[in-house]
């Protein structure tokens, strides 16, 4: 898989592409990053990537010409990350990673010039609704998490166990020591009964999703084991 990124500032990607799991993928060939410097593409003598919005108001307007013809170099479904899109979540990162090659533009200033966006944008994505200074960190969210989901990247078992990946809400996790600052682990989880720690995990996952997200519960299929566990949550809970 293949996902270009179009910004101003390449720089904020040099981390990213160099540490952790994304760093190790790309050095194993398991997808390619690939940055694009936009500011290359401004050919005029100022390199001038904005300008001034028509019909006046505050702040600037990325222009069309350089974005443009930094599409023509790209493939792929071409996804621009801006406060007005749909929400991403992982069910359309899931769909993302199926595809060979994408394309996300990392907008500036007050956006980009909406000629981009009607002739050669497929999707624009919100990661939130909130407004950050450019669309770089969105840019680098959704690349980190449609990442992840190529196969290689992380080892298949914590991709099962996502939060989301089952519906729920993920269950709490332990290491050494046993005990810390009188804190115990929960005796089931050093009891190598697996059973009954797959039961436990379940069910904690079941009451964090009940107690935080109860919304993700409204929209799932419950297995006969998981109504049980609900129904004993509930009763514990003396709701
Ligand atoms: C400057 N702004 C507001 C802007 C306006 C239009 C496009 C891009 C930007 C860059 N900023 C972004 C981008 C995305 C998100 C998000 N929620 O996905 C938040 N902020």
């Amino acid at each position: 898989m293949k996902i270009n990124i179009l910004t101003l500032f390449p720089e904020m990607f040099s981390g990213f592409k160099s540490e952790s799991i994304i760093g190790k993928a790309l050095e194993k060939n398991l997808l390619e990053i690939n940055i694009v410097n936009i500011r290359e593409f401004c050919y005029d003598k100022h390199k001038q990537a904005d300008d001034m919005p028509f019909g006046g108001g505050a702040g600037m307007v990325m222009k069309p010409e350089p974005l443009f013809r930094a599409l023509e170099t790209v493939k792929g479904k071409v996804i621009y990350t801006t406060p007005q899109g749909v929400r991403f979540n992982q069910k359309l990162a899931i769909e993302l990673a199926q595809e060979e090659e994408i394309t996300i533009i990392a907008g500036h200033y007050e956006g980009i010039d909406e000629r981009v966006v009607e002739s050669k944008v497929d999707l624009e994505v919100s990661i939130g609704d909130f407004v950050l200074t450019g669309g770089e960190l969105p840019a680098m969210m959704m690349a980190d998490c449609i990442a992840r989901l190529v196969p290689g990247v992380i080892k298949k078992e914590s991709y099962e166990n996502d939060s989301f990946f089952n519906g729920l809400l993920d269950y709490p996790h332990y290491t050494r020591p046993a005990e810390y600052e009188g804190m115990k682990v929960p005796e089931v989880l050093l009891s190598g009964h697996h059973k009954n720690i797959e039961t436990w995990r379940l069910k904690e996952s079941l009451k964090r999703t009940y107690l935080r997200r109860r919304d993700l519960l409204v929209g799932r299929e419950l297995s006969k084991e998981e109504k049980k566990l609900l129904a004993e949550i509930k009763r514990e809970l003396g709701k």
